[in-house]
């Protein structure tokens, strides 16, 4: 494809004018926002008006005037039009990292199953917290087996299946609906990891029978760094399953300070402790940029964007290989491309504006939001990329310095 002719797609495309819901700073092409979504234009407003208006002007009445005391159910009946879930089976509260602790533990404690089976290679914490959770409750242990052979190492021993939707690294997805019927066929419950998909693909749990599910705010939810995630338990579910964190949110009545103990009916059963409300400001104000979208060609050009990609990378970079699948209905909407230098080769990209991510040990990563990114943008951070590559440029011992974060 020529440039012009990705300029004419911009031209015909009627989602493009949603990047004005963005702020990004000029210069940059931003292909990260599988890690950190791109800044809404109305949070700074929103933010500060949590901050001037409700808590400094507001202050403690602000948890009933200001609706504080109720976001995390509405932002979660928000999130839940983005995942095929109903009103009151989705909860925005703390981190991945937590929810799925509070998930598997309540899938383990349920009945007398106690094994959690996962994949290799599945996103470290998803790994760490299923550890954690064999550490501490006797008798649970983690079991793994590569995607392809998780559906027949279900056994009537497995409590939980855990999975990724879209794969970190890879973009890879499972077949959602197809392996929530082979865990459910053996007895066992499944838990969705939808960090990478939620708000880029589609995702539809209730038409796959889902059980139980989390994601992340601040990738493709704009919801800002540190942004609190979410939690979805199925209705039919809720009233059996209980939280192992059983702080006083979750509470049925927590105003009425009574010692004992007793989970609310609903999701929020599933809160703790206060909700992290300057947060969710901002997470409202992100998932405000999805009002009004359609979401089916939203994810349309999502994949359009990526194909993009993938065929002028291809074509033009001899240098890296695709480290995600050719099928674009077999991938989420980022994609990785391997290089043996691939840090430096990312340093020096990101250093002429294309913002992607390294991920060890070998993989270039570039995530494609189609509220903010357009057909030219993806042509010029392929061209971009093909310069780099092909001049040599990133090897250099500047770029080979490795940062905290990356
Ligand atoms: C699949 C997946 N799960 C969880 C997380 C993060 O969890 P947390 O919100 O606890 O940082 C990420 C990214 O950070 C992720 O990619
Ligand atoms: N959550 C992150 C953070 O606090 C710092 C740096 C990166 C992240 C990420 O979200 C990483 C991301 N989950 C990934 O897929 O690699």
């Amino acid at each position: 494809m020529t440039r012009d002719e990705a300029r004419a797609l911009d031209a015909a495309d009627p989602l493009a004018a949603l990047k004005e819901r963005f702020v990004l700073p000029p210069g940059v092409l931003y292909l990260d926002g599988n890690s950190l979504g791109a800044m809404p234009a109305a949070a700074p407003a929103a933010s500060a008006r949590a901050v001037a208006e409700e808590w400094g002007t507001g202050l403690v009445r602000s948890w009933n005037d200001a609706g504080w005391i109720d976001a995390p159910s509405r932002l979660g009946d928000r999130v839940a039009t983005l995942i095929g879930a109903a009103p009151g089976e989705v909860v925005v509260a703390d981190t991945t990292s937590v929810n799925l602790h509070k998930l598997l533990a309540a899938a383990v404690t349920a009945g007398e199953r106690r094994v959690i089976l996962t994949e290799p290679g599945n996103f470290p914490t998803d790994l760490y917290v299923a550890q954690g959770v064999a550490a501490t409750i006797p008798g649970v242990s983690v079991r793994t087996a590569p995607r392809d052979a998780v559906p027949a190492a279900i056994d009537e021993d497995v409590a939980v299946v855990m999975l990724t939707h879209v794969h970190y690294q890879s973009a890879a997805t499972f077949d959602l609906r197809a392996v929530t019927a082979a865990a459910q066929a053996e007895g066992a419950l499944m838990l969705w990891d939808l960090s990478h998909s939620t708000g880029a693909v589609p995702v539809d749990l209730n038409a796959a029978g889902a059980d139980l599910a989390v994601g992340c705010g601040y990738k493709y939810l704009n919801g800002g760094p540190g942004a609190p995630a979410f939690l979805f338990v199925a209705a039919r579910h809720q009233a059996r399953l209980r939280s192992p964190l059983s702080g006083w949110m979750g509470h049925a009545a927590p105003f009425d300070f009574v010692d004992d103990y007793a989970p609310a009916a609903g999701i929020r059963r599933w809160l703790a402790g206060t909700p992290p409300v300057l947060g969710m400001a901002a997470l409202a104000a992100g998932l405000a940029t999805f009002d009004g979208v359609n979401l089916a060609a939203l994810f349309a050009k999502g994949r359009a964007l990526s194909t993009l990609f993938v065929a002028e990378v291809t074509a033009r970079c001899p240098q890296v290989r695709l480290a995600s699948p050719a099928d674009p209905a077999q991938r989420g909407s980022h994609v990785s491309f391997a290089h043996p230098d691939a840090y430096p080769v990312m340093a020096a990209l990101i250093d002429r504006g294309v913002i992607g991510d390294f991920r060890a040990p070998d993989l270039l990563r570039f995530g494609f939001t189609p509220l903010y990114l357009g057909f030219e943008d993806v042509w010029r951070a392929a061209d971009v990329l093909a310069d780099v590559l092909a001049s040599g440029v990133w090897d250099d011992p500047r770029y080979r310095r490795r940062a905290a974060v990356t």
